[in-house]
């Protein structure tokens, strides 16, 4: 079960006593920066947040640097907040100069249980208290990962999507151990930061959103695994087909349209029994050397000589132009 109250009533959870009030949080650390840290940078500065940043890779600050350029043409487009500026990142020596007066925490380090358990526990030593601590993980339980940390009631999942800069769901969830003030805490901050929150009561494995993407991932596998289609015939029949009905609308009441005038009722009388045609193959395919080398030749065939730089531009253009064109940004023409 979610809560019942999602974006944007977030901020209807119940206020968390002992907490920075999250409307007031200036100063954020993020600690891991490459793909999704150094995306969250680019979002908290873009917001107009300090931001310190820490990263143990010897390269990691120029890969920041130029990962936060590369976006903020786009940031400015959308609109920076008001005294928004790349100034505001530090880039810090240490994890514990990184989260000394954070004001919230956002852990992006490698997808690796243990080395989550320790850097989650590392944190929440140097961390001031008051603060909440959140890992982006794509699907780890924070049950299993504050398993060492000496005080796991303020340790929360904020899971972000790619890029998180662009991108607006972050899912929300506590471990057995964390405080409900702590997940409150977490929503309301990051509703206050500008994104669109869904609040889990519960720890849904692989969370919502990456759940249904895996489902689907997993049978893409499977046809390319057996020949029945290619990496890009895969692509093209979401992004022609049920992706852009996606970006409009999710796929339950997009499939109620489905049933015409009768709705889901009508769809589900019509189309349910087909839900046991042997259309999908949901055990985990082998990710054998054979399968992996056709994924990944298959995508650099995609890919066409646009480099990961290009790819990536692209992307954002694309999902700024659906953003706008449905109303979620300032300005956009929209409906929703
Ligand atoms: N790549 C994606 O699309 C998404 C990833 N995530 C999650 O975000 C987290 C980070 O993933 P990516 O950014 O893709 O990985 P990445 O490999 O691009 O970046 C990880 C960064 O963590 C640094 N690092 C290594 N050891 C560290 C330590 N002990 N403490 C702090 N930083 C350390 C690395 O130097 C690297 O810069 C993972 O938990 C992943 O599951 C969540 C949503 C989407
Ligand atoms: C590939 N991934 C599982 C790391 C993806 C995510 O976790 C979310 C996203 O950005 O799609």
């Amino acid at each position: 079960m979610t809560s019942p109250e999602k974006t944007p009533a977030a901020t209807a959870l119940s206020p968390a006593p002992g907490f920075v009030p999250p409307e007031s949080v200036r100063r954020v650390a993020c600690v891991g920066a490459g793909v999704i840290g150094g995306g969250w940078v680019a979002h908290f500065l873009a917001r107009g947040y300090d931001v310190t940043a820490w990263d143990p890779a010897p390269d990691a600050e120029r890969r920041l640097r130029r990962l936060v350029d590369a976006a903020w043409p786009t940031l400015a487009s959308l609109g920076l907040a008001e005294g928004a500026s790349r100034d505001r990142l530090t880039v810090a020596e240490t994890l514990e100069q990184a989260v000394s007066d954070a004001e919230f925490v956002q852990e992006s380090a490698p997808e690796n249980l243990g080395l989550k358990r320790d850097l989650l526990a590392r944190l929440d030593a140097a961390t001031p208290p008051g603060v909440v601590i959140a890992s982006s993980t794509s699907g780890y339980p924070m049950t299993e990962m504050q398993t060492t940390a000496a005080d796991p009631s303020r340790l929360v999942v904020g899971h972000p999507f790619n890029p998180p800069y662009l991108i607006p769901l972050v899912e929300v969830a506590g471990g057995e151990r964390t405080d409900a003030g702590a997940v409150a805490q977490a929503a309301r901050f990051y509703e206050a930061a500008g994104k669109s929150v869904i609040t889990m009561d519960n720890e849904i494995p692989g969370f919502i959103a990456n759940r249904l993407q895996e489902a689907l991932w997993r049978e893409a596998l499977h046809m390319v695994a057996n020949g029945e289609a290619t990496v890009r015939d895969i692509d093209l029949s979401i992004t022609e087909g049920p992706g852009l009905r996606w970006a409009v609308m999710g796929p339950m009441l997009t499939f109620a349209l489905a049933g015409g005038e009768g709705g889901m009722a009508h769809m589900l009388d019509h189309f349910g029994p087909s839900l046991k045609s042997p259309w999908t193959r949901l055990e985990a395919p082998e990710l054998d050397k054979e399968l992996y080398d056709a994924v990944v030749a298959g995508c650099d065939e995609a890919a066409d000589g646009r480099s990961i730089a290009d790819l990536v531009a692209e992307r954002d253009w694309g999902v700024v132009e659906v953003l706008r064109a449905t109303g979620r940004l300032a300005g956009g023409e929209g409906t929703r």
